[in-house]
């Protein structure tokens, strides 16, 4: 098994249409385990980068690896069974079904999953359990299981989207800014949670915001527009 959790080279992408790359990075590596906050600018490739990780996109020119199985290689149907057995999404939007109750969309990644329901089965968890025991540690009372999501309060919504995203341990957590409807306090707060979850189950955490606050809950602060060419003077900062 590798250390290497997401790795990069000579990674180029280009949207249909446009000149110029959006996307052209020489080297990117974030072990395993790693917490980072990638940041950048509105525009500088966020979301992009986002898409070609959870295969939502084609890698056109060069290498991306998660978990050292290169998302070149694949279908995109294979790309969408990688991405529901190895990576936990949480959307900025955070996407859930909003007539279904809190238990079911929390529930429906593992029936997308038969790797993460494996997981489950091999820490000797029933799924209902597990369910149960993300909800509370998120901080989601128990009279709100029931209820559809539609009737959570924002707040609410995102840790119930983190639990989705957490349930059966994926080895990677992606979060496309889902802390910016909160105040700073909420904010802290569900980022501790997270945090928690995390380190609970070695996932490595990739989270993308704005906010240069959140830096202190993170290993490792990416610059997206330090890291792309084009941008010189490409580096990391340690934090
Ligand atoms: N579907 C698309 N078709 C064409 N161009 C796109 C598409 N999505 C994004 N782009 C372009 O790619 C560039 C990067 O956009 P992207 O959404 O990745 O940035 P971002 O850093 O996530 O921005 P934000 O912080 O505002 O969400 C922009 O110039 C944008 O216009």
């Amino acid at each position: 098994m590798t250390d290497v959790c997401i790795s990069a080279q000579d990674l180029v992408f280009t949207w249909p249409g446009q000149h110029q790359s959006t996307l052209n990075i020489p080297a990117l590596t974030i072990q395993r385990g790693e917490r980072v906050l990638l940041r950048g600018p509105s525009g500088s490739g966020k979301s992009t980068l986002l898409s070609l990780l959870a295969g939502v996109h084609d890698v056109q020119k060069g290498e991306l690896q998660v978990l050292g199985t290169s998302l070149k290689t694949l279908s995109s149907r294979r790309r969408d069974r990688f991405r529901a057995d190895h990576i936990g999404y949480i959307f900025q939007q955070f996407n859930l079904l909003p007539f279904l109750s809190v238990t079911r969309n929390v529930l429906l990644a593992l029936e997308f999953s038969k790797a993460r329901r494996a997981r489950l089965q091999s820490l000797n968890t029933g799924a209902q359990a597990e369910c149960e025991r993300l909800l509370t540690a998120l901080g989601i009372p128990q009279e709100l299981w029931e209820k559809p999501a539609s009737q959570l309060s924002v707040g609410q919504q995102q840790r119930v989207a983190a639990a989705r995203a957490l349930i059966g341990q994926p080895e990677l957590l992606i979060a496309d800014e889902p802390t910016s409807a909160l105040d700073t306090d909420a904010r802290d707060n569900f980022l501790a949670l997270l945090k928690a979850e995390c380190e609970r189950a070695k996932i490595t955490l990739l989270f993308v915001t704005h906010d240069a606050t959140l830096s202190k809950h993170f290993d490792r602060v990416i610059e997206l527009h330090q890291i792309n060419l084009g941008h010189p003077g490409a580096s990391e900062v340690k934090v």
